[in-house]
């Protein structure tokens, strides 16, 4: 595998991050280069507290690095004003979480439009309300739940109320989706469904998929790899497609070694 990509969609370049617990410092990233291919399910994969989860958000940008950079479609996004960095997060890029975040008062509908109704004035909602449900219900069916539409959380099952999730992150069209632990809290079945999706979104749709994941049977199923150690990168491969990409797990076919215990740059 080339450790350069000609153009990836989203790059983390010499991030770096620490944090601070009685004034003593706890380095979390300590040089992370990492390049996402666009087009491509990738995934980062790495022990727990290896700092993946805080990898994530930076490159969401819910939070700054110390030093280094993020960049999205050829363009910086860790240094724009908040309000870019907000426009970056709701517009380009959808994210998932392995606890789905969903409001509980609100049915599966709403909670799709939620977004897009936080992100309007009342009046501009109103205005689009049509539309937008319209795009909600599509979005509702894209992941097989339109039936469940008017369901409030705590009448859906977990592997429900990811597809839920999945389809509010898709409301604004995103390049790409990061996807944090999105099977992590869901039995075996219900967690292959979720991927099997994901796996649909990327070739059938072309979104950009990232998962973030401390199991190496579901790094295996994205098509390239990245493996994290103690807030360093160690390891990258790719894996070959299988015959069903989204019903077997593919093999892994380059750089077989063990991780190296120096960082490796895939920037
Ligand atoms: N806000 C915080 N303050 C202090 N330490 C933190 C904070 N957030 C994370 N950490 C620490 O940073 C390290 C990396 O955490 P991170 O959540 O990024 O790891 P992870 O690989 O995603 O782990 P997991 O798979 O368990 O979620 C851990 O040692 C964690 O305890």
């Amino acid at each position: 595998m080339s450790s350069t990509l000609t153009n990836p969609i989203l790059q983390a370049r010499g991030i770096r991050k620490s944090y601070y617990k009685n004034h003593i410092e706890l380095p979390v990233l300590r040089g992370v280069d990492v390049a996402f291919a666009r087009g491509e399910m990738s995934a980062l994969v790495g022990r727990s507290g290896s700092g993946k989860s805080t990898l994530m958000h930076l490159l969401a940008t819910l939070d700054q690095p110390d030093e280094g950079e993020v960049w999205f479609d050829g363009q910086r996004v860790d240094n724009l004003p908040r309000r870019g960095r907000d426009q970056y997060r709701n517009r380009e890029i959808g994210i998932i979480f392995q606890f789905y975040h969903l409001l509980p008062e609100l049915s599966a509908l709403e909670n799709v439009l939620a977004p897009a109704m936080i992100s309007r004035s009342v009046l501009g909602y109103f205005r689009q309300r049509k539309s937008l449900t319209a795009r909600a219900e599509a979005m509702l069916d894209r992941v097989g739940l339109l039936d469940r539409k008017t369901h409030k959380p705590s009448e859906m099952s977990g592997g429900e109320m990811q597809r839920v999730a999945i389809a509010r992150s898709l409301m604004s069209e995103p390049k790409l989706l990061l996807a944090d632990e999105p099977t992590g809290n869901l039995d075996t079945e219900t967690g292959e469904s979720i991927l099997q999706l994901l796996r649909q979104l990327n070739t059938e749709d072309g979104l950009t998929v990232v998962m973030i994941t401390h199991d190496d049977t579901i790094a295996e199923r994205a098509d390239r790899c990245y493996r994290m150690q103690d807030g360093l990168l160690v390891d990258r491969f790719t894996n070959e497609p299988s015959q069903d990409a989204a019903t077997s797990p593919s093999a892994r076919t380059s750089d077989q070694s063990p991780a190296p215990s120096r960082a490796v740059s895939a920037a």
